[in-house]
């Protein structure tokens, strides 16, 4: 694959996502850094996005629910440029109904080289960097190349 660079405004775009029993960790995670997500776009999945927005009166744009597809919209947005970081606090201990749509989307993520946080240390250390806030440079595949070398 080819990449391309482009260049991020200070002002991201944040999917939030957790599972059932990552969702007090969630919260908490954002209740923390309240101050920093409230300069950013926010999208979460369904009930991730309802238990945040309760917890914090966060401005979130609400997404179906996982099972339902909400990870596969967080993918879709993610393919399209409009999402810039993924907060996901995946289950490691319970299998999920809907795991290809789980792999699915830290697929996504991996292929459009989005910064991805698994864990509330990570998404420490995702906040503490002085990109969060400011301009960065990320490489993401070149489009038009990889469709001009297909057709
Ligand atoms: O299942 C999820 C992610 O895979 C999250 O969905 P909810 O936020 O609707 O619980």
């Amino acid at each position: 694959m080819q990449y391309k660079q482009v260049t991020l405004p200070a002002a991201k775009s944040i999917a939030l996502v957790a599972h059932d029993n990552k969702k007090p960790d969630i919260v908490r995670w954002c209740e923390k850094h309240k101050t920093d997500l409230a300069n950013h776009t926010l999208y979460a999945t369904g009930t991730t996005g309802t238990v945040i927005h309760k917890a914090t009166g966060l401005n979130i744009n609400r997404l179906i629910s996982g099972p339902l597809g909400g990870d596969q919209q967080v993918g879709a947005l993610i393919t399209e440029g409009k999402v810039d970081f993924l907060i996901f606090f995946w289950d490691p201990f319970e299998p999920m109904p809907h795991d290809p749509d789980v792999k699915a989307l830290l697929r996504i993520a991996a292929v459009w080289n989005i910064p991805v946080a698994c864990n509330p240390i990570s998404a420490d250390f995702m906040v503490a960097s002085p990109l969060f806030n400011g301009e960065f440079t990320r490489n993401v595949p070149d489009y038009e190349g990889y469709m001009k070398s297909r057709t």
